[in-house]
C-alpha cells in the first residue's frame, strides 16, 4: 500500500529536447543472447535491425550482440541480417513505419493495403521478400554448420559452449561515420572455460560493457534482451529526455521502459503479462526513489555502472591509477576509457575509425580471468551474488542515493515474448524467487541499504514487497496445509464469532480494489481472475521450488543455476487462435509437485469431512472446524482448477503419474501425522 500511495507520472517531450540540446549523446545498445535453441536467431536478428532502424543519428549508435551460447547459427544470422539491414533501415525511416522488427511489422497485411502509393506497394512486396528469404536462410539444419565454418567462421570450429576463446567480430562498421547510415554491429562471445564461474547474464553484460568501452564508449548504454524489439523508433529520443534534463544527471541513474509483450494470450492465462504491475507499481515507485531495474529495456548512464556517487557528479575522476587498477582490471586502454567517462569526455567521431584496433584489445577484457581480484560484478557493473542480477544492480544505485525514472512513450517503447505455458513460466518464476532470496541474504539487502545506506524507507518497503516474492510461498503453503488439517483433524484456526469478519473484510476490500486496477486498465474479469489464481499456485509451485532452492543454497549442498527462458517463434495471428492456447501444461520437473501436493491434500479434507471421517469430540464444539476453513480449501482447490483437469488430461496438458504418485505419498503421509497428532 505504501508502495501505491504517491504514484507519478513522467510525460516526454523528443521535440522540444532537440531544441533544447545542442547535440545527442551517443549511446551504446546491448542485445543478450544465450542459446540457439531456446533463443532461435530469428528473434534475435528481429530485435537487433529494430535496434539498427532506430530514430537516432545513426553514427552515435553502436549495437553490440553478446552471445554466451558460442553459436556460429547466431554470427551467420547476424552477419545476413546486415546485409538486409542496408536496404530494410532506409525503407523504415523513408515511410516511417512504426514496428521496424520485420517478423511483426510483415504480420500485418493491412500495412500495404492501407495506402495508394504504388511505389510504396512495390517496395512492401520486394522488402517482404528479401525478409522471407533472410529467414529462409538461417532456419538452416544446425548440421549443415560445419559448411558454413569457413572464411570468416573458422573461428567457430573446435569451440564448445561451455569451452572456448572469446570471440569479437566487427559485423558492420560505420566507416565513414555518416548520419543516416547503419550503426556499428559487433558480435560477442566471451571466453568461457569448463568450471570457471562466468556469472550468467550480469557476466554477459560486464564484458559488453568493457568490450563497448573500448570502442564507442557512449556515456549512455541501452539494453535489451534478445526478444524485446524496438516499437517506438523515438524511444532513444524519450528516454534522453529525461537522462538529459538539467537534473536528470545529478539525479537519475537510469530509464526503466515497460516490459510489455507482443501475440499475448487473451485474459492472461498465466498471470505473467506484468501489465497491472507496471502500471500501478512502476507509478507509486515514480513517486519514491524510482522504479527497479527489469534487466531489459533499459537505459544506463556508464559512469554510474562505474560506480559513481550521485555528489560526485561533475567532480571528474577522483580515483588513482591504483584504484582504477583494482576495481577496472590490467587494461591499460580501459582505464583511459573510464576515466573519460567519468570525465565526461566523449569520443568524436573521428576518434572511433580504430574500430579493428581496439577489437584486439577488447579480446583481453573479454577473457574469463580478466575479472580476477578486480571490482567487476562487485563495486562495478552488473553485480553477481544473484540470478536476478537486475533488481539486485537497480539496487545498489538506490542504495546510493540515485534515482531512477520510468519512460513510457506511447505507442509503448519495447515488445518481447511472455512465456507461453506452464513448465516455462514455472522455471523463470522459480528463477525470481530464488533471486530475491539471494538478494535478500547477499551484502547489498535493502535493510543494510537503509541503514547504512541512502535507501529511502518507503523504497525499502518496496524492495522488501518483492523480495516477498521469495518468502511468501512458504506462508501460502503454510496457510493451504493448515485449513487441510483443521478439516481433518477436526479443529479451527480461524475466529468463529465476529472475530471473521475483520480479516474477511480486508481480503475483500483488497480484490475488490485490486478487480478496479484491472477494469480501469480496460482488462477483462477474467484476466483478473486469471492473475488471482495465478497468484495461489505459481508461488506455492514456482517460488516454493525457489525457496528450497536457497535452502540449499544455504547450506552449501548445491549452488544457483541461470535457467533460460525459452523464447516460442512468435504465432501468427491465426495461430493465437488456437483452442488450446493458455491451456496449462505440465512436465515432468518437481516444481508442480508442491501444486499437485496442495490439490490433493485439500480434496482428500473434503473427501473426509463430505464422509464424516472426521474424529468426533476430541475438541469442544467452540473449536471444532467450521464452514470458515471448509470455505478456505474450497477457494484453493477453485484456484487449482488447472492442475485439476491436469490430474485427468492427457499428453502435455496431463500432470505426469510419477508427480501425482510423489503427491499422493506425501498426502498420505500428512494425513497420518494428522491423525497422530488427533489421538495423542
Ligand atoms: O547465461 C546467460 C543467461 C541468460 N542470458 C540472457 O539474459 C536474458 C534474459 O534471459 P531470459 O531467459 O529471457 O529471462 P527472463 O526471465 O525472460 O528475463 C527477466 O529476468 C532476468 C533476471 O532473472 C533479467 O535478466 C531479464 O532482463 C528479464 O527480462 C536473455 O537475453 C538471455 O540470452 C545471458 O546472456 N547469459
Ligand atoms: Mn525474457
Amino acid at each position: 500500500m505504501s508502495t501505491q500511495w504517491s504514484p507519478a507520472f513522467n510525460k516526454t517531450y523528443p521535440d522540444r529536447l532537440l531544441q533544447s540540446v545542442q547535440e545527442l549523446p551517443p549511446v551504446d545498445l546491448f542485445v543478450t543472447t544465450a542459446d540457439d535453441k531456446l533463443e532461435p536467431p530469428i528473434i534475435t536478428i528481429n530485435t537487433v535491425l529494430s535496434l539498427l532502424a532506430l530514430d537516432y543519428p545513426s553514427h552515435k549508435l553502436a549495437c553490440y550482440v553478446s552471445d554466451d551460447g558460442c553459436s556460429p547459427l547466431i554470427f551467420y544470422a547476424l552477419h545476413e541480417a546486415s546485409k538486409f539491414a542496408i536496404h530494410w533501415v532506409p525503407f523504415c525511416k523513408k515511410y516511417n513505419v512504426q514496428i521496424r522488427a520485420p517478423f511483426r511489422y510483415f504480420c500485418d497485411e493491412d500495412n500495404k493495403c492501407m495506402t495508394n502509393n504504388e511505389e510504396f506497394r512495390q517496395e512492401w512486396s520486394r522488402m517482404k521478400d528479401m525478409y522471407d528469404n533472410l529467414s529462409r536462410k538461417i532456419d538452416v539444419d544446425p548440421n549443415s554448420i560445419p559448411n558454413l565454418l569457413q572464411g570468416e567462421y573458422t573461428v567457430f570450429s573446435n569451440t564448445h559452449r561451455t569451452d572456448h576463446p572469446a570471440i569479437i567480430k566487427v559485423i558492420w562498421e560505420n566507416k565513414e561515420m555518416v548520419e543516416d547510415g547503419l550503426p556499428h554491429l559487433i558480435y560477442i562471445s566471451r571466453e568461457k572455460r569448463p568450471k570457471q564461474p562466468h556469472h550468467f547474464k550480469a557476466g554477459a553484460m560486464n564484458v559488453l560493457t568493457r568490450v563497448s568501452g573500448l570502442i564507442t564508449n557512449a556515456p549512455f548504454i541501452l539494453n535489451v534482451d534478445c526478444d524485446m524489439f524496438v516499437n517506438n523508433p523515438k524511444t532513444v529520443l524519450h528516454a534522453m529526455s529525461i537522462l538529459l534534463d538539467s537534473k536528470g544527471e545529478k539525479e537519475v541513474a537510469f530509464a526503466q521502459c515497460p516490459q510489455q509483450f507482443y501475440a499475448t494470450l487473451k485474459d492472461d492465462p498465466f498471470g505473467n503479462q506484468l501489465t497491472i504491475l507496471y502500471k500501478y507499481l512502476g507509478a507509486g515507485l515514480a513517486g519514491l526513489q524510482g522504479i527497479f531495474y527489469g534487466g531489459t529495456n533499459c537505459f544506463h548512464r556508464r559512469k554510474v555502472i562505474y560506480g559513481l556517487f550521485p555528489d560526485d557528479v561533475g567532480k571528474g575522476n577522483k580515483l588513482s591509477d591504483e584504484e582504477l587498477k583494482q576495481k577496472f582490471g590490467a587494461s591499460k586502454q580501459l582505464r583511459k576509457s573510464v576515466v573519460d567517462t567519468f570525465e565526461g569526455k566523449i569520443y568524436a567521431p573521428s576518434d572511433v575509425i580504430i574500430v579493428t584496433k581496439a577489437v584486439e584489445e577488447a579480446n583481453q577484457v573479454a577473457g574469463y580471468g580478466y575479472e580476477y581480484r578486480t571490482g567487476w560484478g562487485k563495486q562495478v557493473g552488473w553485480m553477481y551474488g544473484s540470478i536476478t542480477e537486475d533488481v539486485h544492480t537497480g539496487l545498489t544505485m538506490h542504495e546510493k542515493g540515485w534515482r531512477s525514472e520510468l519512460c513510457t512513450p506511447d505507442p509503448i517503447a519495447f515488445r518481447g515474448c511472455a512465456p507461453i505455458g506452464g513448465p516455462t513460466s514455472m522455471s523463470q518464476q522459480k528463477r525470481w524467487a530464488t533471486g530475491m532470496l539471494e538478494i535478500f541474504f547477499g551484502k547489498h539487502c535493502p535493510i543494510f541499504g537503509t541503514i547504512f545506506g541512502k535507501l529511502s524507507f518507503r523504497q525499502f518497503l518496496a524492495y522488501m514487497w518483492i523480495i516477498n516474492w521469495g518468502f511468501n510461498p512458504v506462508a501460502q503453503v503454510c496457510y493451504a496445509s493448515l485449513t487441510a488439517y483443521c478439516i481433518i483433524t477436526n479443529s479451527n484456526f480461524l475466529p468463529k464469532d465476529w472475530g471473521i469478519y475483520i480479516p474477511t473484510a480486508v481480503v475483500v476490500i483488497y480484490k475488490i480494489y485490486n478487480l478496479y486496477e484491472y477494469l480501469d486498465s480496460g482488462m477483462s474479469i477474467r484476466a483478473w481472475w486469471n492473475n488471482q489464481r495465478m497468484s495461489i499456485i505459481t508461488p506455492m509451485n514456482a517460488g516454493f521450488c525457489g525457496f528450497i532452492t536457497i535452502l540449499l543454497k544455504l547450506l552449501g549442498i548445491s549452488d544457483t543455476v541461470f535457467d533460460i527462458t525459452k523464447k516460442d517463434i512468435p504465432p501468427s495471428n491465426d495461430d493465437t487462435h488456437d483452442k488450446n492456447a493458455g491451456r496449462h501444461t505440465f512436465d515432468e520437473s518437481l516444481v508442480f509437485l508442491p501444486g499437485t501436493t496442495i490439490l490433493l491434500l485439500q480434496l482428500t479434507a473434503i473427501f473426509i469431512k463430505l464422509f464424516g471421517f472426521q474424529p468426533q469430540g476430541v475438541l469442544s464444539g467452540n473449536y471444532e472446524c467450521g464452514m470458515a476453513e471448509i470455505l478456505c480449501s474450497v477457494y484453493v482447490i477453485i484456484c487449482y482448477w488447472p492442475f485439476l483437469k491436469g490430474l485427468f488430461g492427457t499428453g502435455k496438458y496431463g500432470i505426469p503419474l510419477t508427480t501425482i504418485c510423489k503427491g499422493g505419498i506425501l498426502t498420505c503421509l500428512f494425513v497420518c501425522l494428522c491423525r497422530k497428532t488427533v489421538s495423542v
